[in-house]
């Protein structure tokens, strides 16, 4: 069974987009990072696209500026019994929403934070021994978007894909243990919480029991990944970005914010909408391939990081996606595809190669 490891062996990066910035090491921001509205952010694929109207095209938010607080993403009570139902309205119209009374304990969280941010106080040239190799998928080092970009982002990412233990054990060599325990347990749940998800927005769609089983069945193969995300301290938040606008790629991401918020989405209307940690909740968004599922239906929500003078935020994200060889394409029940069927490999490589117009590239 083909994983998502190989597809980026397909697609190597130079070192200098995979090596952040020693962020310990710096009093301001450095050229090399500065964003200054528009001009520096110029992939015109991503400016130009259909993701980004016109009048909403990237500019660098001043922190002190109160984002729009309405209308405010959905929250939604796992336990309530038209919870599929609300999990569907929110997936279509706006692509992210809060689940609360998700089932996990809150130690949990504290736990793969607090050895989050373990890892990313190490020292510049300690986490530079796990640095992620230029066609790898796993281990530390910038967004794998960077080199859409001309700016680096104010971020710093490790990615988990099953055991982390090859990598803590360079970090530490005598004390990895506990990392590996923490994130292996972390990927155990947020894995059934992705199949109950899957399952509630199977039913908001109207499945029959077969239906239901057959994308189970799939599903329950699902390959998947853990991003940390750390976003240190920064001298001037206004002038860079955490994390630059986005898609998801996979299927649904289930995102774990620290304690200060800094996620931003795009709302048709609306503009960047921040989102709101809610207390014991999680966060879900859709991604490309749920998206494409979904017949168009669901939103692949367009989404940024922000970052803070003084607050190191970190985020947990987990992505949930398929096994690389698995073929994702509009379920026919929701009327003529709008997208062409595809293997989970391919869209993967296409969006390394195109980033956003990945999406529109598979349009029929
Ligand atoms: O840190 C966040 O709030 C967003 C993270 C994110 O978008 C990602 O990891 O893809
Ligand atoms: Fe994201």
């Amino acid at each position: 069974m083909s994983n998502l490891c190989e597809v980026y062996r397909k697609t190597p990066l130079k070192p200098h987009h995979i090596i952040p910035l020693d962020f310990q090491s710096v009093e301001s921001v450095p050229d090399s990072h500065v964003w200054s509205d528009c001009d520096d952010y110029n992939p015109t694929e991503i400016l130009n696209s259909h993701l980004w109207p016109e009048s909403h095209k990237f500019r660098i938010q001043d922190e002190h500026i109160v984002p729009n607080e309405h209308p405010s993403i959905p929250i939604i009570d796992l336990t309530d019994s038209n919870a599929a139902d609300y999990v569907g309205q929110a997936c279509q119209t706006w692509g992210i929403f809060h689940v609360t009374n998700h089932g996990l304990p809150l130690g949990l969280f504290e736990d793969v934070e607090s050895e989050a941010r373990r890892l990313f106080s190490l020292p510049s040239q300690q986490k530079m021994k796990a640095l992620r190799s230029p066609g790898g998928a796993t281990g530390y080092g910038s967004a794998r978007m960077a080199p859409f970009f001309s700016k680096s982002m104010w971020h710093e990412g490790f990615t988990i894909m099953g055991s982390s233990v090859d990598h803590a054990r360079v970090l530490w060599p005598n004390d990895y243990k506990r990392f590996c325990e923490v994130m292996d347990e972390y990927q155990k749940q947020m894995k059934a919480l992705a199949h109950k998800l899957f399952l509630m927005i199977l039913k908001s769609m109207g499945l029959s029991e077969e239906e239901q089983n057959w994308a189970l069945m799939v599903q329950s193969n699902e390959s998947n990944a853990l991003q940390l995300n750390s976003y240190p301290p920064c001298p001037d938040p206004t002038r860079t970005v955490g994390l630059a606008p986005h898609t998801d790629s996979l299927l649904l991401t289930i995102l774990h914010q620290s304690d200060s918020d800094g996620l931003e989405v795009l709302q048709d209307g609306a503009g960047w909408v921040r989102v709101h940690r809610a207390p014991g909740s999680l966060t879900i968004n859709v991604g490309d391939l749920m998206h494409v599922f979904s017949n168009g239906k669901f939103k692949s929500v367009c989404h940024r990081a922000v970052v803070k003078r003084t607050h190191h935020r970190v985020s947990i994200a987990y992505f949930s996606g398929l096994p690389a060889d698995s073929v994702v394409g509009p379920l026919s029940k929701l009327g003529p595809p709008r997208y062409r069927a595809l293997t989970v490999e391919e869209y993967l490589g296409m969006k390394a190669q195109h980033l956003d117009r990945a999406l529109s590239l598979i349009r029929i």
